[in-house]
């Protein structure tokens, strides 16, 4: 079981606080002037993969604070607990092991005394069969024509790492096209739907619960739309198959249990793509490019779980992240993928940190008062570049950002990587840098402008740099430097709950606006004058009910 230790109340917290009265005042680039090894000592290559963390407001001692605050919080116990399969979910009384799903040494995971791995290599045999029949076309629709397109039909962890990886892997496409609706806006299904033709259309319904109310919807309509044209319920079967660990709710749907693949509840929806839940990735890219990506996310847990703290990824990203937030008081960190398609990749991470991290009550079942998870953002570069940067490189707000990007492009066009690269390389350098007075001073000098004018300008000229960033490079996107990259990251966010004290595996925060919602359905469905709520939601509905 995780243990309860406020994270402020350790010897470690109280070092780095007093440690940050110095540390606030330091500049990365006397660091580097003083240092010429400083990028040794500060980077971490790992299979196909070099983080660069050498551009943070950090010396040698912040570094071993840090891991010594991570050792106090109990962080290799933590580690043991979740591959160990202890019930650290202790809110749900469940286990934490996506680690199984990629568990490609197939080493026993023991949970209540039973092996898991069997089950899970079964779901792994059946999603290879199915997925072979359909890119094959083996798999026929009801007219006998083969399956062209896949529209997966789920939200949130039933939808974002699905979506996020055969973005990412769109390379490794085979013929299949995939489509994906989430949204319950009728728009996303109608939308889709005029893409696709019911003969060669395959449905994937994607709910862990399978009582989701946008994915219920979304099915209900998929399917009366499939009917209109199959006509009989018996074709069903050729075209719905479900994703999920609720049986029952499957076969009421309709669903025969053989087109059904498996998961447990020791699967957090945010945490699934490895599980069931990747069936549109592996129909997407292939079967044996699906088992690649687990093959790259099992590398990287081995590395989580073996490798010593000071060198181990996912806790230094961590443990940089919690310097920023408590002690710097930033509130929110960036996601900045160089990779055009990695484009969901913030997004994704969104949801895996935010859900995960997003808690104000500790392990012991009180209001924390510290700060625990921050806000996630960010979009690809160079767009973000003409966007956002501006607030990153002059704003009143310390937004540490991680940099992604790939040595070799998918699509080497004339010199298009080269110039995306040179902004990659540029702009954590700018950040870092800066641009002092002097220099400002004397390009505006050289541009012929006056002593007034120069005066007038020169300040909003002036970049203090210092702004601290992260450079993940990696050889190419392939399904296994992808896979390493998000288990990298799911565990960054492991370490974080562990240090924060919080549950990093529940989401009750996402229950209130689904309860209220269901309450206010039945009033949308008449036109009787609303009272039951504050004076501002019966005004808005009433206004509702007036316009529609
Ligand atoms: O797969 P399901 O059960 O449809 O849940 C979809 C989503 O619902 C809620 O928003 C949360 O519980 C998410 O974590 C989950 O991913």
């Amino acid at each position: 079981m995780l243990e309860n230790i406020n994270p402020t109340q350790t010897n470690a917290w109280k070092a780095l606080e007093k440690h940050f009265e110095e540390a606030k005042n330091l500049e990365m680039k006397n660091l580097f002037a003083e240092d010429a090894d400083r990028t040794n000592k500060f980077s971490v290559k790992f299979e196909d993969i070099f983080v660069d963390y050498s551009k943070n407001i950090i010396t040698e001692e912040t570094k071993s604070l840090l891991i010594d605050l991570a050792k106090e919080c109990g962080l290799p116990k933590a580690i043991g607990s979740m591959f160990g399969a202890e019930k650290i979910n202790q809110t749900e009384g469940r286990a934490v092991l996506h680690t199984a799903l990629r568990n490609r040494s197939n080493t026993p995971v023991v949970l209540d005394g039973q092996d898991v791995m069997p089950d899970v290599n079964a779901v792994l045999e059946q999603m290879k069969n199915f997925t072979e029949k359909l890119i094959s076309g083996e798999w026929k629709g009801y007219t006998g024509k083969a399956i062209t397109d896949i529209v997966n039909i789920g939200i949130g962890g039933s939808d974002l790492g699905p979506v996020m990886v055969t973005e990412a892997l769109k390379p490794y496409k085979t013929h299949i096209n995939a489509h994906f609706v989430s949204n319950v806006d009728g728009t996303h299904i109608a939308e889709t739907l005029k893409k696709v033709d019911p003969e060669t259309t395959l449905f994937i319904i994607a709910s862990k619960t399978f009582t989701t109310q946008e994915t219920m919807t979304n099915a209900n309509s998929a399917k009366s739309w499939f009917l209109e044209a199959a006509k009989d319920e018996a074709n069903v079967a050729k075209h719905f198959v479900a994703l999920s660990t609720n049986a029952k709710s499957v076969s009421e749907f309709g669903i025969a249990t053989e087109n059904m693949f498996g998961f447990w509840d020791w699967v957090g929806g945010r945490y699934s793509l490895w599980s069931a839940i990747g069936l549109p990735i592996a129909c997407s890219i292939g079967f044996d490019n699906f088992i690649e990506l687990l093959e790259g996310a099992h590398a990287m847990d081995k590395h989580f779980q073996n490798e010593e703290l000071e060198s181990n990824l996912p806790v230094i990203l961590a443990m940089l992240g919690v310097w920023y937030n408590n002690f710097f008081g930033a509130d929110s960190h960036s996601i900045l993928p160089y990779d055009q398609y990695m484009h969901r990749f913030a997004a994704y991470f969104q949801q895996g940190d935010m859900e995960s991290n997003g808690k104000y009550v500790d392990r012991g079942g009180n209001p924390v008062d510290y700060q625990t998870g921050p806000i996630i953002w960010g979009e690809p570069g160079t767009n973000g570049q003409h966007a956002f940067y501006q607030l990153i490189h002059q704003g009143t707000k310390l937004i540490p950002s991680d940099f992604i990007a790939p040595a070799q492009s998918q699509n080497p066009i004339g010199d298009h990587h080269a110039k995306l690269m040179s902004n990659f390389f540029a702009q954590t350098e700018a950040l870092m840098m800066g641009k002092t007075e002097e220099v400002v001073v004397a390009e505006l000098e050289k541009a012929g402008k006056s002593a007034d004018e120069i005066a007038a300008l020169k300040n909003f000229k002036i970049f203090e740099g210092n702004r601290p960033t992260n450079s993940i490079l990696v050889k190419k996107v392939t399904p296994f430097t992808l896979g390493a990259l998000v288990a990298m990251y799911e565990h960054k966010i492991f370490v974080q709950g562990v240090i924060w004290n919080i549950f990093s595996f529940d989401q009750w925060g996402v229950e209130l606006g689904k309860q209220l919602a269901n309450q206010i359905l039945p009033e949308l469905q008449n036109d009787e004058t609303v009272s039951s709520h504050d004076a501002s939601t019966n005004t808005l509905i009433n206004m509702f009910k007036e316009m529609r």
